[in-house]
């Protein structure tokens, strides 16, 4: 029999239900006749979508007409992430306009969180996360008996990023705090998975009432965000306040958000949530809540997930090719130097390997975790392929990688086409101003901030990974690896990778 709380529970969500219905059936007949009464019924049409696949095209107006190609849409999921009246928009770097917020909030990642000289600074940090990677795998196998054993090493990878990632997000408050770490990664994989499917709600009220819950779990996702930051925004501030953090000489990204003064150009806050909040000092003013949230949402979700994406499709890659996985191998021990099992490849010597390098440039060209870039172009003078009116641009990263009239051999994964003598030799993760041959982290004035530190963070656990363990796609699917991508926001793989897994004899 179901519980009295069961039945209560059940009730409000009918009630909740009726609600809604109510709303969505009274609110388009309210909205038209105050539209015609007040003549102004939204016409405003949506603007032609243009999709970009040619790398000569997409040279031409990234780099070129850089500016009039320098802003992605006003929402950047199908459906805006904050409901309610606010007024002021609670910006990521991602989804601020071009202009004095966006140069701020950039000029803060890149001069601080992101600056190359933190890269040295990192290897005790990824020396933990590695070990602790390694020991967990080493132990599923040993479950698995007979020196090998069948691992999905999609979760273990993800952990292991976002602990980096996390601490350097928020620095010593997350440390020896592993089950809250957990509780907010959990909350930041929801959060992608949700935005992936948000498809099915955009534009149309219909959708969001046959999927309710769906729509009621994916507004969640940003109060539960704030919940989990905001708290450790304000722990951060007391214990600054007396003068009590060790963070091992890294400086967290919430510090410098927290110290950050941003342009304060829009003058409009009446009626804002988090006005009363904001300290606004000669037209530059704190963060608010809402943009603290934004952004270091951005943070963790940015650097994770398309690492981890990259790292599961190489591995997948290296499990069905046993030659290139061999040479790989041999690069990584070849120069000795990193001591200590599980210990991680050294940000010097992971600079010096060329084989490893191309391994993640091949495996960025065929499976870009992120596979279209937005920009919306009010004007483009003289860009003939953008109507008058504007237009909504996609640049297919995906397509524009595998073009065979540039590759050979498109859907081959071939690192070796990136060194020296290969038709790729010399393509870099970022492309330069004379031509683009690939763009995994995007083109132009928006190109990802993150890029030294995403392709850091892959090499340094891919290398730990093949230097430790040996890939081979596991026996139960045939040895099959499925190659699908998954349709969502990040191209991860459809079926998780599945790999028989074993110690090297020279790791052990
Ligand atoms: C393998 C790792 C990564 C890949 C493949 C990747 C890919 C991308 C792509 C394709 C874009 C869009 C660029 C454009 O529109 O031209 C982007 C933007 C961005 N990425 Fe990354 N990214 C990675 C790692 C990171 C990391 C570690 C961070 C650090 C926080 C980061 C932060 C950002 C931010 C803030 C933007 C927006 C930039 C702007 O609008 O000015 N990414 N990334």
């Amino acid at each position: 029999m179901p519980s009295a709380s069961a039945c209560m529970k059940e009730t409000m969500e009918s009630v909740q239900l009726l609600t809604l219905g109510l709303a969505i059936t009274l609110f388009p007949a309210v909205y038209w006749r105050r539209g015609i009464r007040r003549g102004r019924r939204d016409t405003a049409k949506k603007p032609p979508l243009i999709e970009i696949s040619d790398s000569a095209a997409a040279r031409t107006v990234l780099i070129d007409h850089a500016d009039a190609f320098s802003n992605r849409p006003l929402t950047l999921f199908p459906v805006a992430l904050v409901t309610g009246q606010r007024r002021r928009r609670s910006d990521s770097i991602s989804s601020a306009q071009y202009g004095p917020l966006w140069r701020a909030l950039r000029c803060n990642l890149t001069s601080e969180a992101l600056h190359p000289s933190r890269f040295d600074q990192l290897g005790p940090l990824q020396r933990e996360f590695v070990a602790s990677l390694v020991a967990t795998l080493s132990a599923r196998i040993a479950a698995g008996g007979d020196g090998g054993g069948v691992v999905v090493v999609r979760d273990d990878v993800h952990a292991a990023v976002f602990g980096v990632v996390a601490r350097l997000c928020f620095g010593e408050l997350v440390v020896g705090n592993a089950r809250d770490v957990l509780a907010m990664r959990r909350v930041m994989q929801g959060f992608v998975r949700a935005i992936g499917e948000a498809n099915v709600f955009a534009g149309s009220w219909l959708a969001k009432l046959v999927h309710w819950r769906r729509w009621r779990r994916f507004l969640g996702y940003r109060g539960q965000q704030a919940a989990f930051f905001l708290p450790l925004v304000s722990e951060r501030e007391r214990r600054r306040r007396s003068g009590c953090c060790n963070d091992g000489g890294i400086r967290p990204y919430v510090d410098t958000l927290i110290d950050l003064r941003v342009p304060d150009d829009d003058g409009d806050n009446d009626g804002d949530d988090d006005a009363g909040k904001m300290h606004v000092d000669a037209r530059r003013r704190t963060l608010t809540d809402d943009e603290l949230v934004s952004l270091l949402s951005e943070f963790l979700g940015a650097s994770t997930e398309s690492a981890v994406s990259c790292i599961e499709w190489a591995l997948a890659h290296l499990a069905t090719k046993p030659e290139v996985q061999k040479k790989l191998r041999r690069e990584i021990a070849g120069g000795g130097g990193d001591h200590g099992e599980g210990s991680a490849v050294s940000e010097e010597r992971l600079r010096g390997l060329p084989y490893l390098h191309a391994v993640v440039l091949e495996s960025l060209r065929l499976h870009p975790p992120v596979p279209f870039l937005m920009r919306d172009v009010v004007h483009a003078e003289g860009v003939a392929t953008v109507p008058a009116g504007g237009a909504r641009v996609h640049f297919l990263i995906r397509d524009m990688a595998r073009d065979g009239k540039d590759w050979t051999d498109p859907d081959e994964f071939r690192p070796e086409r990136f060194l020296a003598g290969g038709e790729a030799e010399g393509v870099g993760a970022v492309p330069g101003p004379k031509e683009i041959r690939m763009m995994p982290f995007g083109a132009g004035r928006r190109y990802c901030p993150g890029a030294g530190m995403g392709m850091m963070h892959v090499k340094c656990f891919l290398a730990a990974l093949v230097r430790e363990f040996e890939w081979a796609p596991a026996a139960d699917r045939g040895g099959v690896v499925d190659f699908t991508e998954l349709d969502g926001f990040f191209k991860v793989m459809k079926t998780p990778l599945r790999a028989h897994v074993k110690r090297c004899m020279q790791a052990m």
